[in-house]
């Protein structure tokens, strides 16, 4: 499959330098040159497993692997998931089914496409016969630093350089990250917050000088971030899977819509389900779930993007965002190049853009939004335990309590992001408990409420050697990189 830029200024690739780019070089996003569309047989999908469907999701927008390097792929990313399904559907109640993506080893939905993406990352730099060794940058608010360093643990020709705002990431994502042990690993907090180290990766992923210097050192940049085609596709898989397995359990006929609602920052997932419909799945309504920072839900209110405001630290920190890159993919879609170019360079400019009303009516018949600030939040997780006997985290419990705004006849699919293990201060806070200052007790404490074990993936965690300890203020980090990879 060909992939061409978002902003219409770079020229088309296939998906090897798709994926190996990570961003187009006129620092657009890639999309599928003609997006392919597939006949589901909903009869036949709902007794496949994970990995059969992701089989028919790969080999659909990445032509370029064998049918057996997929599969080796597939095998090979999710060999260490705690669940044998990989990930699991919990009926809520009898029209909510919670999608739980967590079941990784670093328990965050990140799991889902970066355990998988260094397996394409590495076959794409092979079929293109390069021996250079990928750095791959990432800018994370909390989950996908972590994803990003378990994943690309130790992968030979690969570095993992991974940025994250040195205030509000939660303790276990902090230890997740600065205890990465990889010899390739390079973790450095910033002195500013998410859309700032996402802006300096953008920047360097761009930097025609640099990367320059990088090729003479036998070096090149990828990222992964869900601005890079190889995390999206795999995150459509579960969306397929979740439809197919309903359809399995009675919950949804062949055929019925299933509406969707996603905890969102960075707009990946909730793109990746909007891709699923635009296949064939049988979607209804999207609905965006923001927390305080609902820059997104004003969007799609207003059709006016407006970043400029103050940024705020929330209990769902993998959601503190202001510029959700992804939304430009789904820009795109409904207005093509050269209005997503100007809206970029609008954003660039002034921090603000505005949708004309047509292009803003095409958005809001797909799309509902609205936000949950962190004292919902703290509701939402509270009610939910109390009256469903089910622990949520608190992105989660965003998506829940958004979720009701929107009143509907259908199945509601509500994307269970995170595991509350990895932000049991803020679970124990919402259910009036106190948390204890060793941070293993408070696992133990959620253990206890959920009736569910601590899981192995972060036992040990909080004994780990902290092996990072570097903080650097934004405009330090290109001589940081400079000095890290010796160039
Ligand atoms: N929510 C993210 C922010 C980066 O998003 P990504 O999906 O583009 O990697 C995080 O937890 O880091």
């Amino acid at each position: 499959m060909k992939f061409q830029s978002t902003r219409g200024q770079a020229a088309i690739v296939d998906g090897a330098d798709a994926l190996i780019n990570g961003l187009a070089p006129d620092g657009g996003l890639y999309v599928p040159l003609v997006f392919p569309t597939i006949d589901f047989d909903w009869e036949k999908l709902q007794d496949e497993n994970y990995l059969q469907i992701g089989q028919l999701i790969l080999s659909t927008f990445f032509d370029e692997f064998s049918n057996n390097e997929i599969t080796d792929f597939l095998k090979s990313a999710y060999r260490d998931f705690d669940d044998s399904k990989i990930v699991e559907i919990h009926q809520l109640d009898d029209k909510r089914n919670l999608l739980e993506l967590f079941h990784g080893p670093t328990l965050a939905f990140k799991d889902m496409a970066l355990s998988l993406l260094p397996y394409l990352l590495t076959a794409a730099v092979k079929k293109n016969g390069s021996s250079k060794t990928m750095v791959i940058l990432t800018a994370t608010s909390g989950d996908t630093g972590g994803a990003a360093l378990k994943g690309f643990n130790d992968v030979p020709q690969t570095k993992i350089v991974v940025y994250y705002p040195s205030v509000g990431v939660s303790k276990l994502q902090r230890q997740q990250m600065t205890t990465a042990d990889g010899k390739n690993t390079h973790v450095v907090a910033v002195t500013g917050n998410f859309d700032d180290a996402q802006k300096a990766v953008k920047n360097l992923l761009t930097d025609h000088r640099l990367a320059q210097k990088m090729s003479a050192a036998s070096l090149g940049f990828s990222s992964a971030n869900s601005i890079n085609i190889g995390r999206l596709v795999p995150q459509i898989i579960y969306y397929v899977y979740a439809y197919a397995q309903l359809v399995k359990n009675n919950r949804l006929s062949a055929g019925e819509k299933l509406d969707i609602s996603v905890p969102t920052g960075n707009f990946g997932d909730i793109l990746a389900a909007y891709w699923a419909k635009k296949l064939g799945v049988p979607i209804g309504k999207l609905t965006v779930a923001s927390n305080a920072n609902h820059v997104l839900t004003d969007f799609f209110a207003t059709g006016i993007y407006d970043a400029d405001r103050s940024f705020q630290v929330t209990s769902s920190p993998a959601m503190d965002i202001l510029v959700s890159s992804n939304l430009e993919r789904l820009l795109f879609d409904i207005a093509g190049p050269k209005a997503v170019a100007a809206w970029m360079k609008d954003l660039t400019d002034k921090r603000r853009y505005q949708l004309d009303d047509f292009s803003l009516s095409r958005l809001q018949d797909s799309f509902n939004a609205a936000f949950a600030d962190s004292k919902t939040t703290a509701q939402t997780i509270q009610e939910t335990f109390q009256q469903n006997n089910y622990l949520l985290d608190p992105h989660t419990a965003v998506a829940v309590s958004v979720n009701k705004d929107f009143p509907s006849n259908r199945q509601q699919l509500i994307v269970a992001t995170a595991s509350p293990f990895k932000f049991a201060e803020t679970v124990l806070k919402a259910l009036g408990k106190e948390s204890d200052n060793d941070p293993q007790m408070n696992l133990n404490l959620i253990s206890d409420l959920s009736g569910q074990r601590v899981p192995l993936a972060i036992s040990g965690l909080f004994d780990k050697k902290i092996i990072h300890t570097k903080k650097l203020a934004i405009k330090d980090l290109l001589t940081d990189l400079n000095e890290a990879l010796g160039i």
